[in-house]
């Protein structure tokens, strides 16, 4: 691992700020080569505290210039509490400054092949990497048992080759962006926050053999950014 994909900050509020600032870092860079900037945001808990934080600044960022999908998302109703897309409708979406040029929610009101077939279209304009839809940022959170996106240990979305894909998760079923289409990302940014995760996180950033889906992933994508506070991190050093 390389000291340079891991970011750690002494408490989430710091952390948060922290990553806001490597998205406003990163913009004009990325909107000097191209017209918009095409982000896959996670569901959970943990990046609430970011899109708060985006809500409050809302002139940071060029909206307009930047697109929003869903790395995954439960299959409930975009009204449902549950929803990783009205989690971001109600904490950024809502906003008046906050216009994105896009916002492509999974249509979790279909059946789940009209959903994955629409999902499908909407990444298909994307630039293609080995035939996958290749996102610029793609946001991720990590679950207590090494999940990322909604690809969990041992579930059968894990061995989909297709851009998208259905499959169990806890309490919901679950819509999710497959391995290849997360790996041809430009950049995967994994924040994680909290003493529960932190043998998860050395595990996943030491260990070759770590049988986690999140590990699976940072081991063919080193490149990935880790945003941990303090307490994700502690078992690092
Ligand atoms: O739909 C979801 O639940 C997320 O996309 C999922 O992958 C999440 O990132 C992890 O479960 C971590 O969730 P917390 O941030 O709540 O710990």
């Amino acid at each position: 691992m390389t000291n340079s994909s891991v970011h750690i900050a002494d408490t989430p509020t710091r952390l948060v700020a922290d990553l806001a600032a490597y998205l406003v870092q990163h913009a004009d860079e990325v909107l000097n080569r191209q017209p918009f900037w095409n982000w896959a945001l996670s569901g959970g808990s943990t990046p609430l505290a970011l899109y708060d934080w985006l809500a409050s600044h809302p002139d940071t960022l060029p909206w307009r210039q930047i697109r929003l999908y869903w790395g995954d998302e439960r299959h409930v109703w975009p009204t449902d509490p549950a929803s990783n897309f009205g989690a971001v409708r109600e904490r950024l979406l809502r906003h008046p400054a906050i216009v994105p040029a896009a916002v492509y929610r999974w249509p979790t009101e279909l059946d789940p092949a009209e959903t994955l077939a629409y999902y499908r279209q909407v990444l298909r304009p994307l630039p293609r990497v080995d035939g996958y839809p290749q996102l610029d940022l793609v946001l991720l959170g990590m679950g207590d048992d090494g999940h990322t996106a909604s690809l969990f240990p041992g579930s059968p979305q894990e061995s989909v080759t297709d851009w998208v894909a259905y499959g169990p998760g806890p309490h919901w079923h679950r819509y999710t962006l497959t391995y290849p289409t997360l790996l041809k990302a430009r950049q995967l940014v994994m924040l994680v926050t909290g003493a529960a995760k932190a043998a998860l996180v050395k595990a996943c950033l030491s260990d070759p053999e770590a049988p986690y889906p999140a590990a699976r992933l940072y081991r063919q994508a080193p490149h990935m950014l880790w945003f941990l506070d303090a307490e994700a991190a502690q078992a690092l050093t």
